[in-house]
């Protein structure tokens, strides 16, 4: 009974990693991971180096085969949905054909698949139309990650996996590529990104797993995630102020003070700023937030580790 219900779950899942396990050595890289992705959602895989996340990524790509634990890819293992062009990754460094022209490359990619996209439509999508005649080896590096990009949309897969997919972007390369992926996720695709940039999941993600040593520590929609991090910034300009008397305002935790530019963490940031104004009644430009998603993983990151 209780394997039918768990065949059932993995089987309608785009993804669905159960006690997944990797250790090199001593190195406990992904150490007990649990993970259901359902078809549809858009989901950022954040952690400090080392967490386990390309480890992750690899395992649920059929790169690397875990010690112990399952991977199942729409009901598939991970070779057979890579063989068939359901999934399509795109993984920090993968080489590309130096002699090659980008039309060539994405041409040889579409020809090991059977429902390829058009190349034409791959290169417009990718923003590659202009570059489709350039070699690889006169490629910038974010153009040649916008060809790998497209070498994983090819196959027009139904799941995606890019492990830091804008590195190596400017700004607006970066703000670029998540137009494409909009245009794509908008046809209720699944995406699993891992990166470094906070802000990319907080306004791309639908949800976001945080992995720290191995284990997730924090799995839920980015408010959820949020929220973890608990309490209010207090923000403003206060001339005069010592960084040990801002501290003992009612309910600060933590004080960052750069030149009169005080950053106030609170745990009641009404009480705090009460406090604030009563005492320095000169401060200004005074601000109040919710912590952001940086808050939650600084404090999701730097918690002691876990007992092993
Ligand atoms: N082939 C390997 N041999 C030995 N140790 C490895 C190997 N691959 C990864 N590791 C170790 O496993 C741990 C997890 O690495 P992994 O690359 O999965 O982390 P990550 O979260 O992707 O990090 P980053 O953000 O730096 O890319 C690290 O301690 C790493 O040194």
């Amino acid at each position: 009974m209780r394997k039918n219900v768990a065949d059932e779950v993995s089987a309608g899942a785009a993804v669905h990693l159960a006690g997944l396990r990797k250790h090199y050595g001593e190195v406990r890289a992904v150490d007990g991971v649990d993970l259901t992705i359902a078809p549809g959602e858009v989901v950022a895989l954040l952690g400090p180096n080392g967490a386990g996340k390309s480890t992750t990524v690899d395992m649920l790509l059929g790169l690397s085969t875990p010690d112990s634990g399952t991977v199942t890819v729409f009901g598939r293992s991970p070779a057979d949905a890579v063989a068939d062009g359901a999934i399509g990754a795109m993984l920090q460094g993968a080489t590309l054909l130096d002699d090659a022209t980008v039309a060539e490359m994405i041409a040889m990619v579409g020809s090991l698949h059977r429902n390829a996209m058009p190349a034409g439509e791959v290169l417009r999508r990718c923003g590659l139309t202009e570059l489709a005649g350039r070699r690889g080896s006169k490629l910038s590096g974010g153009q040649k990650q916008r060809v790998r990009f497209a070498i994983a949309l090819v196959s027009d897969p139904d799941l995606l996996v890019l492990d830091e997919p804008t590195a190596a972007m400017d700004v607006g390369a970066r703000r670029e590529f998540w137009r494409s992926m909009r245009e794509y996720t908008d046809t209720g695709r699944t995406v699993l990104f891992a990166t470094h940039y906070l802000e990319e999941a907080e306004e791309f993600a639908d949800r976001v797993v945080f992995l720290r040593s191995g284990r997730i520590v924090a799995d839920g929609t980015v408010a959820t995630v949020r929220a973890l991090a608990g309490g209010r910034t207090v923000r403003a300009v206060v001339p005069g102020a010592g960084e040990p008397e801002l501290l003992a305002l009612p309910g600060v935790t933590a004080v960052d003070l750069r030149a009169d530019r005080a950053t106030l963490s609170s745990d009641d940031s009404d009480r705090t700023l009460r406090a604030l104004l009563s005492r320095y009644g000169h401060a200004y430009d005074i601000e109040v937030a919710a912590a952001g998603l940086e808050d939650a993983f600084l404090s999701l990151t730097t918690e002691t580790e876990p007992a092993r």
